[in-house]
């Protein structure tokens, strides 16, 4: 068999001039991160593991600004289609668990120490992820201020309405009655017995209203893959810290077990009672 030889065939070989794989993706960047946790052998699963949900987290975001913005526009089918992106990055990051989930109790209290007050619960990445979809609290928004851009991405955010509120206000337009979205609020959307009605009318006669209908149900499924990243999360830590205080300050389980109560979209979810 003759020698693998894809350069004499015309694969470009020098890139002393021109951009290259690495060049586009900024590995020099991305692959240079120092690890600060490398005196323990699980240092370097435990930070991959974080740098890589936060890459799939900055990709939801911008598939759920967009998805908003075309909601708005009254753009379902391409919305459906960034909605739909979002709940297979979600299935990505609940994967991801099985990897992590390899580190035991005592591998990882051999660095734990050097971890001092950070936590996940400082991700602004995924509070904005939070805000988008509804579950606002403003509150958290100060474990931001020392970084100005985070933090004024957060504040902004507050001042648009949620993906959710643009959802409403369509269903409330195409069903010819007056919005009940509300204003861009600070705190986390509120169940209405009057859009869960709306909802109703919808699952009731699919066929009249075939895209409100797959919009509610492009939404019940990210809330659903989001709902399974929530209990990995919490599973993981019980497995791996028991009922240890978080680094981060908060109670830890009990804390994240409370969160799981969470309805991003509550009337979706109570309208399937009424059914
Ligand atoms: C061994 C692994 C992990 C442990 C022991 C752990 C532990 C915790 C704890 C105890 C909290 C509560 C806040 C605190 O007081 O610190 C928390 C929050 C959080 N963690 Fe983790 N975590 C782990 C892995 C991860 C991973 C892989 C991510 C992915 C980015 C993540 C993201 C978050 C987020 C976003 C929060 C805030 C949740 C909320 O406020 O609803 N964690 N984590
Ligand atoms: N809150 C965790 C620490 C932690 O998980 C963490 C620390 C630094 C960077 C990311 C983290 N991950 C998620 O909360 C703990 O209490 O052990």
């Amino acid at each position: 068999m003759s020698t693998f030889d894809e350069a004499a065939k015309g694969a470009k070989m020098n890139f002393a001039k021109d951009k290259s794989y690495g060049d586009y993706l900024g590995l020099d960047k991305i692959l240079t991160v120092e690890n600060p946790l490398d005196m323990a052998h699980d240092g370097l699963l435990f930070i991959i593991q974080h740098q890589t949900s936060e890459l799939w987290m900055k990709l939801a975001i911008h598939e759920l600004t967009e998805a908003r913005r075309c909601i708005a526009q009254g753009q379902l089918q391409p919305a459906f289609k960034m909605l739909s992106r979002v709940a297979r990055i979600f299935e990505q990051l609940n994967s991801a668990w099985d990897v992590l989930r390899t580190m035991t109790p005592s591998e990882y209290t051999a660095f734990r120490p050097y971890l001092g007050a950070s936590s996940g619960f400082q991700s602004y990445q995924y509070r904005l992820i939070e805000y988008l979809l509804g579950n606002r609290n403003r509150a958290l928004t100060k474990l931001h201020e020392h970084t100005p851009e985070p933090h004024a991405a957060l504040t902004d955010e507050l001042g648009k309405i949620s993906l959710y509120q643009v959802a409403i206000d369509l269903l409330c337009d195409r069903l010819g009655v007056p919005s009940l979205a509300g204003e861009a609020e600070g705190t986390a959307w509120e169940a209405k017995p009057e859009v869960q009605d709306l909802w109703q009318k919808v699952y009731e006669d699919p066929q009249t209203h075939w895209e409100l209908y797959e919009l509610a149900e492009k939404l019940v499924d990210l809330e659903d893959y989001f709902r399974r990243w929530r209990f990995n999360h919490v599973t993981t830590v019980e497995r791996v810290i028991g009922f240890k205080r978080g680094t981060g300050g908060t109670s830890g389980v009990a804390y994240l077990r409370k969160m799981l109560e969470v309805e991003l979209f509550p009337e979706l979810w109570h309208v399937r009672g009424a059914l």
